[in-house]
């Protein structure tokens, strides 16, 4: 069988090309050897999100007791999945429909490379102009005894209960927002961080606001400490600890990071070049080494973080140089991200460390906002941003955020640096009112 393109993997990143590809008129092939969907609509940011939607309405009726609202609201564990399950379960029939719809040819089988130009697909050899690998990423392995006791964060997602305690190995994104829904479901929770700050590449102050409210909620955060073991103790663990003393758990969480899935591809017999972050591309995200192979998303090496709309947004350049040959050179406007906690963090632009580094002339404005209106009415454990500007010419240069919908506000701070807006823009705009956005105003 031959094509003028093959996807290796049917992700966000890989069901972009597939579909660009194919509806310019190539023909286009896409396998996983796993259900279609990848990480985001499977195993991480969708599911994710519904259990803690459910987390969060609880705790926001629980902020409001006593004040016009009474009766308690508890978590059940078991149907928040079902109603999780309803958003995963139809994902991979659902998408394989919307290929063979685009006239895309489907595979459910792990691919590797035999050559530069032919892939072992299952048992069948196939030719492609032109090979896109977009296999995304899987958890980072725990160098220490007893890692066979800990579990995924795809275990994590479909745990049937929770035991009385969890511990999470990791201080990022993974054990902030699991840890703040197995809280708010009852679970004791401790995070245990081997650096000395976790969510490093946060805004620091505002990180230093989520923990205060993650303590309050119940999650013991441990820093500078490493795992030495794990041994099963019961129908738990004891987790043996550097300097501190041996914790008992029903649970081993391990979110120590995600790598480059390239295990399976025999990316060598391919020729294609690969480091630890990833698959080398250059400005058109083609192989430094290959030029018919192509990647993009978590498994390639480029400026852009493991993040799913960093991963569609290459798809797009990926697919265009493809069909109209290298002609987009792939560049990164300021991309949001946000930490789903209760309350969420969210951040887009520089950090003041950044812009400390860069040596740039800015001004900061940042404020404690829970006697705000908005941070008033919504009984808000924390509320604080810290928003950078040059004072050059007025542009916003980062804006940092934690509290009550953090992360629709953000996206208001990222779109106004994408269209070069001042912060007088920001300050004299009549947002609607009283809307959170509202705030904005006020913040710039
Ligand atoms: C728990 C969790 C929560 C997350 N939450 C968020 C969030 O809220 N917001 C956000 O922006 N990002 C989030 N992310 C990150 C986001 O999911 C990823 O950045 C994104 O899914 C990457 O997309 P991708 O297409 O590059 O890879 P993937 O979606 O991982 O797709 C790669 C596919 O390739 C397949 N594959 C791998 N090797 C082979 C092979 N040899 N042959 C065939 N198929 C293969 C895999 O089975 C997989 O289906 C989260 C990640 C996790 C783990
Ligand atoms: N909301 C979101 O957008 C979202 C949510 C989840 C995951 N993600 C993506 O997935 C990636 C992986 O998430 P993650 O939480 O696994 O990684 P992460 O990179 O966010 O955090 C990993 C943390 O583990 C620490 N660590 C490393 N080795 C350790 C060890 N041996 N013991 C203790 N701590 C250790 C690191 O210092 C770091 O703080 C993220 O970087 C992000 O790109 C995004």
């Amino acid at each position: 069988m031959k094509y003028d393109v093959f996807v290796i993997g049917a992700g966000m990143a890989g069901a972009a090309v597939a579909k660009k590809c194919a509806k310019a008129g190539l023909k286009t092939a896409i396998s996983d050897f796993r259900p279609y969907g990848g990480t985001c609509a499977l195993r991480g940011c969708d599911p994710k999100k519904v259990l803690i939607d459910g987390a969060s309405l609880q705790e926001q009726v629980q902020r409001h007791l006593g004040k016009g609202l009474n009766g308690e609201v508890k978590i059940d564990w078991g149907e928040l999945m079902t109603f999780k399950d309803t958003f995963t379960d139809p994902v991979p029939e659902n998408m394989e429909k919307g290929f063979e719809k685009a006239g895309i040819d489907t595979y459910h089988a792990p691919v590797s490379f035999l050559n530069e130009s032919t892939l072992q697909v299952g048992q069948e050899e196939i030719f492609a102009e032109r090979i896109v690998v977009v296999t995304g990423a899987r958890p980072r392995v725990l160098d220490a005894q007893g890692v066979a006791y800990t579990i995924t964060s795809d275990d994590f997602l479909n745990l049937e209960a929770l035991p009385e305690h969890i511990t999470f190995l990791g201080g990022g994104y993974i054990s902030f927002e699991f840890a703040h829904l197995a809280a708010r479901a009852g679970t004791r929770v401790t995070i245990i961080e081997h650096g000395p700050r976790p969510l490093k590449h946060f805004e620091q102050d505002m990180v230093d606001e989520l923990m205060r409210v993650s303590e309050e909620a119940g999650i013991d955060i441990i820093l500078n400490c490493q795992v030495q073991c794990i041994t099963q103790k019961g129908s738990g663990y004891e987790v043996s600890l550097e300097g501190r003393e041996t914790l008992e758990t029903g649970l081993v969480v391990s979110a120590i990071g995600r790598v480059p899935e390239v295990g399976q591809l025999e990316l060598n017999k391919g020729k294609v070049r690969h480091g630890r972050k990833g698959i080398a591309v250059n400005e058109y995200l083609q192989s430094t080494s290959n030029p018919r192979v192509y990647a993009a998303g978590d498994v390639a090496d480029t400026e852009g973080l493991p993040l799913t709309p960093v991963a569609v947004y290459e798809g797009h350049f990926l697919a265009t140089n493809i069909i109209k040959g290298n002609s987009k050179k792939v560049n990164y406007p300021e991309i949001p991200t946000v930490v789903f906690t209760i309350p969420s963090l969210a951040s887009v632009g520089l950090t003041e460390k950044q812009a400390r580094e860069q040596g740039l002339d800015y001004k900061v404005k940042t404020h404690d906002a829970r006697q705000w209106f908005n941070g008033r009415r919504h009984r808000a454990h924390a509320y604080a941003y810290k928003v950078l500007m040059s004072k050059t010419d007025g542009s916003i240069l980062g804006a940092h955020l934690v509290g009550p919908f953090a992360e629709e506000t953000i996206n208001i701070f990222a779109l106004a640096m994408k269209a070069g807006m001042k912060a007088r823009d920001l300050k004299s705009f009549p947002f609607s009112y009283p809307s959170m956005a509202s705030d904005v105003s006020y913040m710039s």
